[in-house]
């Protein structure tokens, strides 16, 4: 078990934006994360993030619960917001700098050197992240996440707003950083699911409709693609 989320709640005043879900991912699995607007799906990896609080129920990154053992469980875990809000007046070298601080690691310059090769940030690292284009801000969104070695990424929608080229670029990072991390990804592009996930949870209305792992797809919902699949769990 690597994300285990039981019997989860969240209401932002009246409204329920999670209602009673649960599930647990395997290790170095890529999660799909799957769901109409409002679904719900931010708002989950916001709590697994131990940004916001729970109504009820629990989560646990990989043994730590997010709510009684936060700091070990944030030290397991890295998050990359939807919209990767950057202070784009910093350096890239610099924002990984800091963000490596904040997590005490020793060695921070053959760390950001890693972290720079492993998310093709070479030709970036000395610019200003207000230079960048979209796909490279994504880069180093994942650099930040990945700074501290986490055992689990929580990213959402990173692909989203990148044209064709830098979305398959993301996308085999992804692909390669998921080879050694559980991943949850949320996503509206099922081409994305196809390319990248061994799982996939489908949230509607803040309620998981399934969960499965995409090589049972065609014994479970035989000739139907993931887009049909989709469409019928979330009228
Ligand atoms: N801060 C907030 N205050 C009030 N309601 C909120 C807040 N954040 C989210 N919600 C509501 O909670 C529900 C779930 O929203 P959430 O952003 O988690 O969905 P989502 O699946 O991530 O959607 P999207 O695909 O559009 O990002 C929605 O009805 C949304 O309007």
């Amino acid at each position: 078990m690597a994300i285990k989320v039981d019997q989860l709640t969240k209401t932002y005043g009246k409204q329920l934006a999670l209602d009673n879900v649960s599930f647990e991912t395997q290790k170095n699995s890529i999660v799909g994360f799957l769901g109409p607007n409002g679904a719900g799906k931010s708002t989950t990896m916001k709590i697994l993030a131990g940004l916001i609080p729970a109504s009820a129920g629990t989560c646990h990154i990989s043994d730590s619960n997010i709510a009684e053992q936060s700091l070990a469980a944030k030290r397991k875990l890295g998050f990359l917001p939807e919209n990767n809000p950057l202070y784009t007046d910093m350096y890239v070298r610099e924002i990984l700098q800091y963000e490596a601080s904040t997590h005490r690691i020793k060695n921070k310059s053959e760390r950001i050197d890693l972290v720079v090769k492993q998310t093709g940030l070479e030709d970036a690292q000395h610019k200003k992240i207000s230079e960048l284009s979209k796909g490279y801000r994504q880069r180093v969104g994942l650099a930040l996440c990945i700074i501290h070695d986490p055992e689990v990424l929580l990213l959402d929608e990173p692909t989203s707003g990148l044209d064709p080229n830098q979305i398959l670029e993301i996308r085999a990072l992804i692909k390669e950083l998921g080879k050694e991390k559980t991943v949850l990804l949320s996503t509206h592009l099922m081409q994305e699911v196809e390319a990248l996930c061994d799982e996939v949870i489908i949230l509607h209305q803040g309620k998981i409709r399934d969960h499965f792992f995409v090589n049972d797809l065609p014994n479970k919902y035989p000739n139907q693609s993931l887009e049909e699949i989709f469409v019928r769990l979330t009228k």
